[in-house]
């Protein structure tokens, strides 16, 4: 069965005051529990598509729906209590301390202190920031990255269904940024909180991504399909010029090594070389591969979580492994935009707008 679409956006167009459009006739659905990445160059509309979905941008014309609500047409203030959003710098507030900074939405909700307390020592633990230390600092006593998991976990207080985030490791260096992108997918594997995600670093994209949204300049969409697909298979010049180089080592982390890429174990030659495991990512692979001595004959043995051998593996098997994938990313159909079946909207959760003094 299809997965229920939470957010469609249906020929929707921003033309600012100025006379920029920024998003030109724009559809396309995201579904329930995935990460849908929006990436495209600077200034392709990304922000303004994010800001019309909890309406801090009214679009010119088209239709945004929300469990097949129109977004439109709700009162902007309880529609941004139920869609969390995360921005690149955060917008803590300065003079509240980190509880109640996440404590905002509940109190605003009217949660009593007990719930509200337990909620911020999980959310804390969570982004692995605990309560101990962390509940009673002020944001200018954290560090860049500690803000952005705070901002983080601010905009899950009350569990939202819906996460907009615009370049949220944005301000991160590399290295911490990698960390809180792991982090982060942990996250939303155990909430399953539906997501855009926009950033303009397609490798972020791709480690995200259930599926990505191409924009080329003027918002309009170019390709919406599985990372593997739009690398393998980039749908316009346009999509191939903004991935840029390095789509294959991209792939070969995208794509694991499976039974039928194996040849008999048999061929291995002894003494075995250490192994790689059945659904490993193909860049491990390669890298066994080409780490290995000459005397074996470019060929590893790949075991399976028990540890015993299914086969072998060589150079040849992990372009044919890419090939596999690359096929079948192009085929899936669920790579297609989702049309179907909405349904009511149940969820209770709020969620305000960080940045902005809830007005109480
Ligand atoms: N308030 C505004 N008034 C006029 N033009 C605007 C306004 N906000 C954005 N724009 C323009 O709309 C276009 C899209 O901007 P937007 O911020 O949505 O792009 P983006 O893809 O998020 O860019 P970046 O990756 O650089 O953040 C740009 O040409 C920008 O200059």
């Amino acid at each position: 069965m299809a997965a229920r679409t939470v957010i469609e956006l249906d020929s929707v167009r921003k033309a600012y005051g100025d006379g920029t459009v920024a998003v030109e006739e724009l559809s396309f659905a995201v579904r329930e529990h995935e990460v849908l990445a929006l990436v495209g160059p600077s200034g392709c509309g990304k922000s303004t598509t994010l800001r019309m979905v909890n309406r801090l941008v009214e679009p010119t014309s088209g239709r945004i729906l929300l469990n097949g609500e129109d977004v439109t047409t709700a009162d902007p203030v309880a529609l941004r209590r139920r869609i969390g959003y995360v921005i690149q710098n955060v917008g803590l507030f300065p003079h509240r301390t980190v509880e109640a900074n996440i404590s905002t939405v509940p109190a605003l909700l009217g949660w009593d202190r007990k719930r509200t307390r337990a909620r911020v020592s999980e959310l804390l633990d969570l982004v692995g920031l605990p309560a101990a230390t962390y509940a009673k600092r002020y944001p200018h006593e954290l560090s860049g990255g500690e803000r952005q998991r705070i901002g983080v976990a601010r905009a899950l207080a009350t569990d939202p269904p819906v996460l907009l985030m615009d370049e949220p490791f944005g301000a991160v260096d590399p290295e911490f940024r990698r960390h809180l992108q792991t982090e982060f997918a942990q996250i939303q594997a155990e909430t399953g909180t539906t997501v855009i995600l926009v950033t303009h670093d397609i490798d972020e994209a791709a480690r995200l991504g259930d599926r990505i949204a191409v924009l080329s300049r003027g918002g309009r969409l170019e390709q919406v399909a599985s990372p593997l697909a739009v690398l393998a298979h980039p749908a316009s010049d346009r999509v191939r010029d903004f991935i840029g180089d390095g789509s294959a080592s991209r792939m070969l982390a995208l794509a694991q090594v499976q039974a039928n890429d194996l040849e008999s174990a048999d061929r291995i030659v002894q003494p075995a070389p250490a192994p790689v495991r059945l659904g490993a990512r193909l860049t491990d692979a390669f890298e066994a591969v080409a780490a290995l001595p000459g005397s074996a004959m470019g060929r590893v043995p790949v075991v399976g979580e028990s540890g015993s051998i299914f086969g072998s593996l060589t150079a040849d098997g992990i372009l044919g492994a890419l090939r596999r994938a690359a096929d079948a990313a192009a085929a899936d159909p669920g790579a297609a935009i989702a049309q179907d079946a909405r349904e009511d909207a149940t969820e209770d959760a709020v969620q305000d707008e960080p940045g902005r003094e809830p007005a109480v």
